[in-house]
């Protein structure tokens, strides 16, 4: 399989590009993650999220306490039986991530060519002259002429509220920085972003394990994505922490790569981990702007050849502030379809932005867009599943047509109690590029007989109609088991 697949395969008229787009003909394949915070936490704009194609929530644990997430997810669950949209959950740990503490929460200024220090004494003050930072350790990590960022929770690295800084001398536990742009930093909370340099912090910090195995537990969170992966060790450490509570073991693990380290042994990572995240905001900073593209590209093509879902960060910031993306940005969502993601993850645009719903709107619209753009030369594949590993599969050839993957419940013991299969299995569908989960109703017999996959079907269809995936007339590939062979089927569908 090659990732150029993906790429316009007949040159287009250039009138067709004023045609309207027939949205509900093309549902977007590229999946949208959305960051829920203080501007994305109330029930309508979560409903509105939802229904403008959010499919995965993400809560981010380096902002805010666990009692606070849990309000927000109370809001979500609420969304969803409301606007009957699926919608998964995943856990952002905070890892070895910087911080600068400014308890007060006050604005600071810091003028190009003046100094700052970075203090690891934390009972000091933040001002214009001093920062404390959450790390003793700083001081011997960098040295002089190394490069640090700070910024606004989620800051672009562009924008006027982010510094970046030069270390021009060692003192002690301090580091004093030259300043290289005025800028204003606010907000609640500053993280910081020492180029190309290694924090000795574990990636599973100890707030983090103490999160996941309360909030984590309580709410069986359908993805971890685990800050700062480094090493295929920090996945194979978080899964061996995650086996030990309960559903836990069935939690994904997307490695996010936010750093020239992880990019390095991005291979044994993808080995390990259940998928990726291409962290652009932090890599963006780690890596020469040059060079992201060619990070981008190569990542995408490993995932997908690799049939791991595949997740990129950072598309649309300046919709943060604006109703619209620049030009630059709309390309680059378009590219990051082109070049094989699965989804697209929003982060300040969707927690602290001004328009998340619209910003979400627009983003699916164009994944929309380079959808209908790719030649699409049948309607729709339905693939019935349990543990959901063929319906990954086919999704992993990456076909133009959505893939309705149909988990059928399988009964289980753990010796104490009888449960259902399934759910884990359809919500972790959520994230992979043209895969729209359903779960079947589990009073069907489990044996693959003819009658039972008819009318398992019957339902798969009219749940395809009604999300407008199938029509009448269409041509459906349909992939069953019946007894002990693998089916393949082709039907077409009457009025
Ligand atoms: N309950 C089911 N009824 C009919 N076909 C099924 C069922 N579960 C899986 N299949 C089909 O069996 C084959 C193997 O599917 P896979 O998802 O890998 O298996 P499983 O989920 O049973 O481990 C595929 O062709 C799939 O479409
Ligand atoms: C998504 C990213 O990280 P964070 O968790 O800080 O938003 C990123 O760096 O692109
Ligand atoms: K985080
Ligand atoms: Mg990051």
């Amino acid at each position: 399989m090659q990732s150029s697949h993906l790429l316009l395969e007949e040159p287009i008229r250039m009138a067709s590009i004023l045609e309207p787009s027939k949205a509900s003909f093309f549902p977007a394949m590229t999946k949208i993650v959305g960051t829920l915070g203080p501007k994305s936490r109330s029930v309508e704009v979560i409903s509105g999220c939802l229904k403008a194609g959010m499919s995965v929530a993400r809560f981010d644990f380096s902002w805010r306490d666990p009692e606070y997430h849990q309000e927000t997810l109370e809001n979500l669950k609420t969304a969803v039986k409301t606007t009957k949209k699926l919608c998964a959950v995943m856990l952002d740990t905070v890892g070895p991530e910087l911080q600068v503490v400014n308890k007060i929460e006050k604005a600071i200024s810091l003028q190009e060519n003046g100094t700052v220090i970075l203090t690891p004494d934390e009972g000091q003050e933040a001002s214009s002259e001093l920062l404390p930072i959450n790390f003793d350790g700083l001081s011997k990590a960098v040295k002089k002429g190394d490069t640090i960022f700070i910024g606004q929770y989620l800051f672009t690295g562009s924008e006027t509220t982010s510094v970046w800084l030069e270390v021009s001398e060692i003192q002690g536990n301090d580091v004093v920085c030259v300043i290289k742009n005025s800028a204003t930093l606010t907000g609640s909370l500053f993280t910081l972003h020492a180029s190309q340099i290694r924090i000795e912090l574990p990636t599973l910090s100890d707030r983090d394990k103490e999160v996941i195995s309360s909030w984590g537990v309580k709410n069986k969170i359908d993805f971890l994505s685990l800050s700062y992966t480094r090493h295929a060790e920090d996945v194979r450490h978080a899964r061996e922490f995650l086996s030990k509570l309960g559903d836990l073991s069935q939690t994904q693990i997307f490695a996010k790569i936010e750093n020239i380290e992880g990019l390095n042994h991005f291979d044994e990572i993808l080995q390990e981990a259940d998928g990726i995240i291409l962290s652009r905001g932090n890599l963006g900073i780690d890596l020469p702007p040059e060079k992201v593209f060619l990070f981008q590209k190569a990542a995408l093509y490993k995932c997908n050849m690799a049939g791991k879902p595949a997740v990129v960060t950072r598309v649309v910031d300046s919709m943060t502030d604006n109703l619209r993306p620049t030009r630059a940005e709309a390309t680059d969502v378009a590219n990051a379809v082109l070049d094989g993601s699965d989804a697209i993850l929003l982060g300040a645009e969707t927690l602290r932005g001004l328009y998340p719903v619209e910003t979400i709107s627009i983003v699916g619209k164009i994944c929309a867009e380079v959808r209908a753009a790719i030649k699409v030369k049948a309607s729709v594949i339905i693939c019935f599943t349990s543990s959901g590993r063929a319906a990954r599969l086919i999704a992993k050839y990456r076909p133009t047509m959505p893939v309705l993957s149909v988990v059928i419940p399988r009964l289980k013991t753990n010796q104490l109690k009888w449960s259902f299969s399934g759910a884990f299995e359809a919500r972790q569908s959520l994230i992979v590029r043209g895969l729209f989960p359903m779960l079947a109703d589990p009073r069907h017999p489990a044996e693959s007989t003819n009658a039972t996959n008819e009318s398992v079907l019957k339902v798969a269809l009219d749940h395809g109609k009604a999300s407008g995936v199938v029509k009448s007339q269409d041509r459906v590939v349909v992939c069953q088991k019946v007894g002990d062979a693998s089916v393949v089927k082709i039907i077409e569908l009457e009025d």
